[in-house]
């Protein structure tokens, strides 16, 4: 099902109806199987998911990436790419995290990668949605690939800072990245930081394994909560997680 152009409407109207969103974080690389992918997807969607985001920072393929996208399709939820780079843009998904690392000293990865991909990804007509990623604490593949120059954990103002340069830049989301397997997430004292001086839509992830801190994070503020690794590792616990986001409510 096609929701190109009706992505950022679709996340608002959640918010707007007080509850966060929860994205699964699929990666084309790391399935061992497709036929895994077909279940572990309907499993994800039936706990209620609100988005799959399909991305990765290495070993991305474009067969996969389609083929991932392939199976997806009659989900009835938003298919939204998260690019660690140019080769990671499909026409077959709906939309695509726009991402600049914010704080990365490399700057291609700040506005180079997007330079190059933004003819490619008007001729897909994919719907973008601008969004300045922050790479906190473990920082993972992601952070080492993109020559992060980690935001301490627990530098809540440093975080802030970064947040308040972004939404004047006119971003519309702001992602804090713990890492992909992060052992330690990002802390929900950042995330309240954060709601207290910026209404940019906080997206969080890293590292999230656990009910107890899904429930913390969103109950923090947290706009949309990612989780990925656990999808592979552990699939009860990644939907009660899931039900568990789905239960909260944001609190203005
Ligand atoms: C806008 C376009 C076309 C590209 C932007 C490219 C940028 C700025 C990338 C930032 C740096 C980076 C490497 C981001 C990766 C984000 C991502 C998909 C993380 C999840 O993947 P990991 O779990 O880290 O990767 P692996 O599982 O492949 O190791
Ligand atoms: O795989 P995990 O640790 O859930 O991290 C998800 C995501 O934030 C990585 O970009
Ligand atoms: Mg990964």
């Amino acid at each position: 099902m096609k929701m190109k152009g009706r992505v950022r409407n679709y996340i608002n109207k959640v918010l707007e109806e007080g509850r966060p969103l929860h994205f699964s974080l699929i990666d084309p690389d790391k399935l061992s199987s497709l036929k895994d992918l077909s279940m572990l997807s309907k499993q994800l969607y039936e706990a209620g998911t609100d988005a799959f985001l399909i991305g990765g920072t290495l070993g991305i393929s474009k067969i996969e990436l389609e083929t991932c996208l392939d199976i997806l399709e009659d989900f009835p939820i938003p298919k939204i790419l998260f690019p660690g780079n140019v080769n990671v843009v499909s026409e077959k998904a709906d939309a695509i995290l726009f991402i600049s690392l914010l704080n990365s000293d490399d700057i291609y990865y700040v506005i180079g990668a997007q330079v190059l991909g933004a003819p490619i990804i008007k001729k897909t007509r994919l719907e973008t949605l601008p969004t300045a990623y922050l790479i906190v604490g473990y920082g993972g593949t992601a952070g080492h690939i993109g020559r992060a120059r980690l935001i301490p954990f627990d530098n809540y103002d440093l975080a802030a800072a970064y947040v308040m340069a972004a939404e004047f830049m006119g971003m519309e989301f702001a992602y804090l990245e713990a890492g992909s397997g992060s052992p330690e997430t990002i802390r929900p004292e950042m995330i309240s930081a954060i709601k207290k001086i910026s209404n940019i839509k906080l997206i969080v992830g890293g590292g999230i394994k656990t009910e107890d801190k899904a429930t913390k994070i969103a109950e923090a503020g947290a706009d949309i909560i990612v989780t990925g690794n656990i999808i592979e590792s552990n699939i009860e616990n990644a939907t009660k997680i899931i039900r568990q986001i789905k239960k909260t409510r944001i609190i203005e």
